[in-house]
């Protein structure tokens, strides 16, 4: 591979850097493959320079994998424990208002997961209550880092001392969502659809221009019709979209959170943030000297190959759906060795010729399974006939192939049970291992499971040992506590996965929604007439084993009706309330928590809909006028007492 050479651009900032090696050796440093310890330094420190001015040299994922080499090599190197730091733009720098730091990262659900338990057990540690821990998700957005106290406009240098930029307020640079001053951290970015039609042809991506906006030297004229037009902002990360919702339902709803957050903004995003918002816990999970250990940002990396498919194989999955699964040459990608990848279904595969040879384009997005972008030769694909469980002839419906063979297909019955246990969650135990086994023996049915003695575990072949612990885990699983959202989400009906569930829980009890008609429930929030017919539909089928389950006695915790609550005699009861600021009484958890038991929902942000905001200390005075702008009662902390009585 042929040396990388900086142009002159680079080379003013690799200089300021004052390395020892000549410039030359350094663009070697680019091409080598496996890097010493020293080269490997200066190679960080200068992608770092460069892609901090605006003038990156190699992928993020790349830099990433470099920095994970020399974390490996040289673990205590002061790089590594501290922010990367910004090129100066003149010598002087100034303390920030507050801490800038960087952010750990995740490239994957399982990493994601992991995080969740540090959460959950720092939680545990402190006696914070589990069933409180709120995590919000926002965009990361790609730009340029810093800080407005309302006076002035800080970039993040080293963490603790910035640059002061306030110029670029004075160059007319505006709050996203006319948000108003003083909100603290965020960045400055570029609307991606005003770059591409007006600035893509001058300039190669938006950090160049971000860089303008902040220098010293005067603005360029399409930069500054881009701040004139609105285009660039400073954009608070308290302004940006979010999700907010316990950790359960960040891991079950992961993938929709993530496309819907992902999607939320016309800016570069490299990720999303994810992070704990509890400030006890916060205060208790604190930082390493580089990030905090309740945030962590997730990054999807974007790596992409072609592979030549070997064959595709049908699975039945638990509602009959014929899945396809693609074999593939083994091929690494992004680290890791991928040989299968799921096709949508099967009509693709039919018309975009997804058969033995076909080549496909394989992007792996960090979430599990790796996506197929397109198909680059097309090959005959080979359609099946019939259930590879079952045998039963295959129909289509839709893009899908079904097989009919709703009660008696082993792999129906075995995905239905496995899908029972795992959205249970509350053993293990019946994983497909042990389930594939007794179905083998002839039990097909939730209930069943729950009625086999020990010693008939044994005949079908389990040791003494493990029969007994199968034993006791049935019984747990009936006796530790589990939501009744979750419970009837275990039962596998299309269209009531968690959320769906809590919300028509919220209106009628487990036992009445059996009978509750697609007219009643299209008038709850949320449900369509569709998907209404179709949970109707599925709730019959399954109401038999429902009931036979249901018996057994679980523990169920029963979700609060919304009447309940509405109905409650509180002043607050059915209003939106929003709690900022700090408060003088108690925590603001707690104060929330109270709030809710009140009958009030409590939200995190002012819309519309909110009735009261109870503002405590250190609120800024845009945040209160906005609240009034949209015809909400802004309460200080005492009022909300004296009100609530
Ligand atoms: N390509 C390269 O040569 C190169 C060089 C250096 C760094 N990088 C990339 O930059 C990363 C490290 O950079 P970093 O430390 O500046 O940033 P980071 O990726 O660690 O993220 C931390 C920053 O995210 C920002 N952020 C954006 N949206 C946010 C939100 N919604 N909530 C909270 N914070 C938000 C904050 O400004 C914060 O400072 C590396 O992982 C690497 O991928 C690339
Ligand atoms: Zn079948």
């Amino acid at each position: 591979m042929s040396n990388y050479k900086f142009n002159d651009n680079q080379i003013a900032i690799i200089e300021k850097l004052e390395l020892n090696s000549d410039l030359s050796d350094i663009e070697k440093l680019f091409s080598i493959n496996h890097p010493s310890v020293e080269q490997l330094e200066t190679l960080l420190k200068v992608a770092n320079a460069l892609y901090r001015s605006g003038h990156p040299i190699i992928e993020d994922k790349v830099y990433d994998d470099y920095l994970d080499d020399f974390k490996t090599l040289d673990p205590d190197n002061p790089f590594l424990s501290n922010v990367e730091p910004e090129v100066l733009i003149d010598s002087k720098t100034v303390p920030l208002p507050k801490k800038m730091l960087s952010t750990d990262k995740a490239y994957s659900f399982e990493e994601i997961k992991k995080w969740t338990e540090r959460i959950k057990k720092a939680a545990s540690e402190i006696d914070f209550d589990q069933e409180s821990i709120e995590i919000k998700v926002t965009p990361k957005l790609d730009g340029y880092a810093a800080y407005d106290d309302g006076t002035r406009l800080y970039t993040r240098g080293d963490g603790t001392r910035g640059q002061d930029i306030t110029r670029a307020f004075k160059r007319g640079l505006k709050v996203a969502n006319n948000a108003g001053r003083g909100l603290g951290p965020g960045e400055i970015v570029i609307k991606k659809s005003y770059f591409d039609k007006v600035l893509s042809g001058k300039f190669e991506n938006s950090r160049n221009i971000q860089a303008a906006i902040i220098s010293e030297k005067k603005v360029d004229e399409d930069v500054q019709k881009a701040i004139d037009d609105g285009a660039c902002v400073f954009y608070p990360f308290s302004e940006l979209t979010k999700w907010v919702g316990s950790i359960d339902k960040l891991l079950s709803d992961f993938e929709s959170i993530f496309e819907k957050i992902w999607n939320a903004v016309d800016f570069d995003i490299d990720g999303l943030i994810l992070e704990s918002t509890n400030s006890l816990l916060k205060e208790y999970m604190g930082a390493t000297r580089k990030f905090h250990r309740w945030q962590i940002a997730f990054k999807v990396n974007t790596e992409s190959a072609e592979v030549e498919v070997l064959k595709v194989v049908p699975q039945t999955s638990r509602t009959g759906r014929v899945t396809p699964v693609a074999e593939l040459l083994p091929t690494k990608l992004s680290g890791a060795t991928l040989s299968r990848a799921t096709v949508h279904h099967y009509m693709m595969v039919k018309t975009n010729g997804v058969g033995p040879g076909a080549v496909i384009k394989l992007v792996r997005s960090g979430l599990v399974i790796p996506k197929i972008e397109a198909v680059i030769k097309r090959a005959e694909p080979e359609l099946p006939q019939s259930c590879p469980s079952c045998n039963a002839h295959l129909i289509w419906e839709g893009d899908h192939l079904i097989c009919p063979n709703k009660s008696d297909c082993p792999a129906q019955t075995e995905n239905t049970l496995i899908h029972f246990f795992k959205t249970l969650g509350n053993v293990d135990g019946f994983g497909p291992k042990v389930v594939k086994r007794i179905t083998n023996y002839g039990i097909k049915h939730i209930h069943e499971i729950y009625q086999i003695p020990k010693h008939e575990f044994v005949t079908f072949g389990f040791g003494d040992k493990t029969s007994q612990n199968l034993v006791d885990q049935l019984k747990a699983s009936r006796e530790i506590e589990i939501e009744d959202w979750r419970f009837l989400a275990a039962f596998g009906v299309s269209r009531l996965a968690g959320g769906n569930c809590e919300k028509l829980l919220q209106h009628h009890s487990i036992v009445e929604l059996f009978d509750v008609s697609v007219e009643e429930m299209v008038k709850i929030d949320g449900f369509a007439q569709l998907s209404a017919e179709a949970i109707v539909e599925g709730l019959a089928n399954v109401k038999e084993e429902f009931f036979k389950v249901y018996e057994l006695g679980f523990n169920l915790s029963i979700t609060p009706k919304v009447s309940d609550r509405e109905d409650l005699d509180s002043p607050i009861a059915g209003a939106v309330v929003v709690f900022t600021g700090s408060m003088q009484q108690g925590s603001r958890d707690d104060m929330e928590k109270h709030a809710k038991s009140l009958g009030a929902k409590v939200a995190k942000s002012v819309t519309g809909k909110t009735k009261y905001l109870v503002a405590g200390d250190k609120v800024g005075e845009t945040k209160i006028t906005a609240a009034h702008d949209k015809g909400v009662t802004v309460l200080t902390e005492q009022e909300y007492l004296n009100l609530i009585g």
